[in-house]
């Protein structure tokens, strides 16, 4: 069942203008699903000629119009999740729960903008004279560069797409080679609905050298990027070289901070949870669960036989909890992690290791007995690791939480309203979540600050993100 991707480039679904195609690997099993068309500069100057015209045509469309043809892509996607969630789980690893659960959330995503982008007002600025009229406009960027991850093929592609479409851009998403299928249909949803040909472009390639053509082209007016830290601060670069505005969603090492006060077992519920879901291949995954002394051994103690308990395997079968890592470069990159806090002194209580067999198995892990010199506590392990981590006081937790240089998620539990008033006003991120887990919804920001990034994607600040402002005086 698993499609031989191809590009969409003017309105066509096509292969690649010289034929050429990249192999996509279940990462369930190491083998072949299919491949996906690999674009040279012929397909993306292709994509460029369209992407300037898909913008001449889309920015007449009326917001009420452009609402419209979203909120039927919406339903296309919620009509199809079932489907589109299997090719999920077959490219990317995730279960089948989670890749439906991100189908459908892309569902709300892109109602929710759709209905933004109706109010995305100017103003009247009061003039000092009689007879003048200062308008305040809000125009669309023009074209869109939008490069993604595998680790949510749906969900950092539909964020950028809806905000791009609603504010009257037009859009190239560079989408990942390893997940390309999944990405292709919610292409596909937003051109059933009747989005005009040269609006959306897609295409995939080798990443360096899409990037390193598209955003320096003149067509091209904005950027946005999720993904590591290191690319991200070399494409913001090369953007600002050209003088675009560019949107950086990257890696991050969120603390999840938990006092003696708090629900202990609510906490460890939930933050067990998050961390292994997807693996723990996502940015926002509470990574140092930072735990006061007095509930130290009862937060460890219950950690290690939740963690003990979820269920890895093919995200397809019934009853899994957990998947292979996306591709085979992150259990070696963890592995090296591990072994260099396990010979730094660390305690692996629980994994520590790949799981033999095919596929890129990684076992659940925690961690304890750490300290700052170990690599795990400096970068993001992007994986299924979980550090656990005493603190004492108030001023040494927020100090370690705002000891690295991300500050993307954070995550805190405490029935104290002076403690969590105290980490709303210094803990350094750009989303904090107390008591629950709530990052992530459509009408709320999505950003980091620091080495995390810029922009936010969330919220109505995700599409004031596709928007420039025009001043017009006008004497009449
Ligand atoms: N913030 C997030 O959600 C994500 C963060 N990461 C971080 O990156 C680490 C390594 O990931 P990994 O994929 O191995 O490595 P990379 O850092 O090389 O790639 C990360 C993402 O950036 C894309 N990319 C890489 N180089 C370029 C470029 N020059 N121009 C445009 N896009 C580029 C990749 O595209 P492609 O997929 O097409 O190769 C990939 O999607 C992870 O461990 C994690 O820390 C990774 C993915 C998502
Ligand atoms: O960029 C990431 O890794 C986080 C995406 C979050 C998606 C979600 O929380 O559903």
């Amino acid at each position: 069942m698993y499609p031989n991707v191809q590009l969409y480039i003017n309105g066509q679904w096509r292969d690649a203008a010289d034929g050429r195609s990249i192999a996509v690997v279940n990462p369930a099993n190491g083998e072949t699903l299919g491949s996906v068309a690999h674009a040279d500069i012929a397909d993306l100057d292709e994509a460029l000629a369209a992407a300037q015209q898909g913008f001449d045509t889309w920015r007449k469309v009326s917001a009420f119009d452009r609402y419209k043809v979203m909120r039927k892509a919406g339903e296309l996607m919620r009509e199809r999740a079932d489907h589109i969630a299997r090719l999920m789980t077959l490219e990317q690893g995730k279960p089948l729960a989670e890749a439906r659960a991100e189908t459908l959330a892309a569902a709300d995503i892109i109602d929710w903008l759709a209905e933004e982008g109706r109010r995305s007002y100017g103003r009247i600025v009061p003039s000092r004279a009689q007879g003048i009229e200062q308008r305040v406009i809000s125009e669309p960027v023009g074209p869109v560069a939008a490069f993604t991850p595998w680790n949510f093929p749906i969900n950092q592609v539909v964020r950028k797409l809806s905000s791009a479409l609603a504010a009257g851009c037009s859009i190239i998403v560079k989408a990942p080679e390893e997940t390309p299928a999944s990405p292709a249909e919610l292409i596909r949803a937003f051109a059933d609905a009747g989005v005009p040909a040269g609006v959306i472009g897609l295409v995939y390639g080798v990443p360096a050298d899409i990037s390193g053509y598209l955003i320096p082209h003149p067509v091209i007016r904005k950027v946005t990027f999720t993904g590591s830290t290191p690319v991200g601060k070399q494409l913001a670069a090369m953007a600002g070289q050209h003088m675009k505005p560019a949107t950086m969603e990257l890696g991050g090492h969120a603390p999840a901070m938990v006092f003696a006060d708090a629900d202990v077992e609510k906490a460890v519920q939930l933050l067990v949870a998050s961390k292994f879901r997807n693996a723990g291949q996502v940015c926002v995954s509470p990574t140092r669960f930072l735990v006061q002394r007095e509930v130290f051994e009862t937060f460890l103690n219950r950690f290690v036989e939740l963690a003990g308990k979820v269920k890895v395997g093919n995200g397809l079968e019934e009853g899994v909890t957990m998947g292979p890592l996306a591709n085979g470069r992150r259990a070696p990159a963890l592995q090296a992690l591990v072994d260099d806090a396990r010979a730094k002194g660390a305690t692996v209580h629980l994994g520590g290791k790949a799981i033999d067999g095919p596929g890129y198995f990684f076992a659940p892990t925690v961690i304890s007995g750490l300290n700052t010199g170990m690599r795990l506590m400096n970068e993001e392990p992007f994986g299924p690791v979980a550090l656990i981590v005493p603190f004492d006081t108030l001023d040494e937790v927020i100090a370690e939480a705002n000891r690295l240089p991300f500050g993307l998620a954070s995550y805190a539990f405490t029935a104290s309203s002076k403690t969590a008033q105290a980490l709303s006003d210094r803990v350094e991120a750009g989303m904090l979540s107390i008591n629950h887990l709530g990052i992530g919804l459509p009408e709320t920001p999505f950003g980091g600050i620091k080495d995390s990034g810029h922009g936010s994607e969330g919220g109505t600040e995700a599409i004031q993100a596709y928007l420039v402002t025009k001043l017009v005086t006008h004497l009449g």
